[in-house]
């Protein structure tokens, strides 16, 4: 199996002041993510998971150890390289959308960013029935959309480049419980498609056990444990899963 992201040994301390004391995120960590394997990061608040998301997208360089996409170290990556293999969706990523721009515009403006040969009107089309949208919405503004239709075109808008790689920080905590899971059934759909490989940051372990084969948990900057989802979630041997797990109550999804 082949490994689409690689973070070796890295270390990252964050620093409010120059001469302050420094926090450290993240501690020596290793991690591979294999291909087609949807990986699921969980851990405590504070763990270092949006951390290592943030070095995975090349928004911040490590102190110690580097992060490899496809073999190729993150920072040495072009803007554009980056963006067709990798793209993110957070919590609150439907504040990036612009409020001047209707849907199409922002399903198109990836498509002609990095040169992709989709036919825009067509793409854009697609991408609102992937994600469960009627495309009657193309015409709309953001203010013109319910949260949860704007966060559905955030995930449409990160599909739009064709990723090799998407990852979610709590990407779908924004919708509510009962549209949640369809959206989580189609994403997976979606990403057998298109060959997506999904990481996914969650504290909803339901959604991390439906979507995705492997789980590692973080804790102190480290992965504590790692392994398939089935294996991790039935038998937890860390500690820290096991209370994860517990405070979870059963994971049903
Ligand atoms: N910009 C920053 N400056 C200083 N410290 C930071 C900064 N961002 C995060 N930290 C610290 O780094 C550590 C890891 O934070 P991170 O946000 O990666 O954790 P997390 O696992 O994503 O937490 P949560 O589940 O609460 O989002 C925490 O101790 C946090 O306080």
């Amino acid at each position: 199996m082949s490994a689409i992201v690689v973070a070796d040994g890295v270390t990252v301390h964050y620093r409010r002041r120059r001469w302050g004391p420094r926090n450290s995120a993240l501690d020596t960590l290793y991690l591979r993510v294999e291909q087609h394997r949807h990986l699921a990061l969980i851990g405590p608040s504070g763990a270092g998971k949006s951390t290592l998301v943030r070095a995975m997208l090349g928004l911040i360089r490590p102190d110690t150890g580097q992060i490899l996409l496809f073999g190729q170290p993150v920072d040495t990556l072009s803007r554009v390289e980056r963006a067709r293999l990798v793209q993110a969706v957070s919590q609150h990523a439907s504040g990036s959308l612009s409020p001047r721009f209707p849907v199409a515009r922002t399903l198109a403006e990836p498509i002609h960013a990095l040169g992709l040969p989709d036919d825009p009107v067509t793409r854009s089309t697609e991408l609102l029935e992937l994600v469960g949208l009627d495309a009657g919405l193309l015409n709309r503004r953001p203010a013109e959309l319910s949260g949860g239709q704007r966060q559905r075109v955030v995930i449409a808008r990160a599909l739009a480049a064709r990723p090799a790689l998407l990852i979610g920080d709590e990407m779908f905590s924004a919708l509510d419980a009962g549209s949640r899971l369809s959206v989580v059934d189609m994403l997976a759909r979606v990403a057998d498609t298109e060959r997506t490989t999904i990481v996914l940051v969650s504290h909803d372990l339901g959604v991390a056990r439906r979507l995705c084969d492997d789980v590692a948990v973080l804790d102190g900057g480290r992965i504590v444990e790692h392994g398939p989802c089935e294996k991790v979630l039935a038998r937890p041997t860390h500690p820290l899963t096991r209370s994860l797990l517990d405070a979870a109550g059963p994971v049903t999804a």
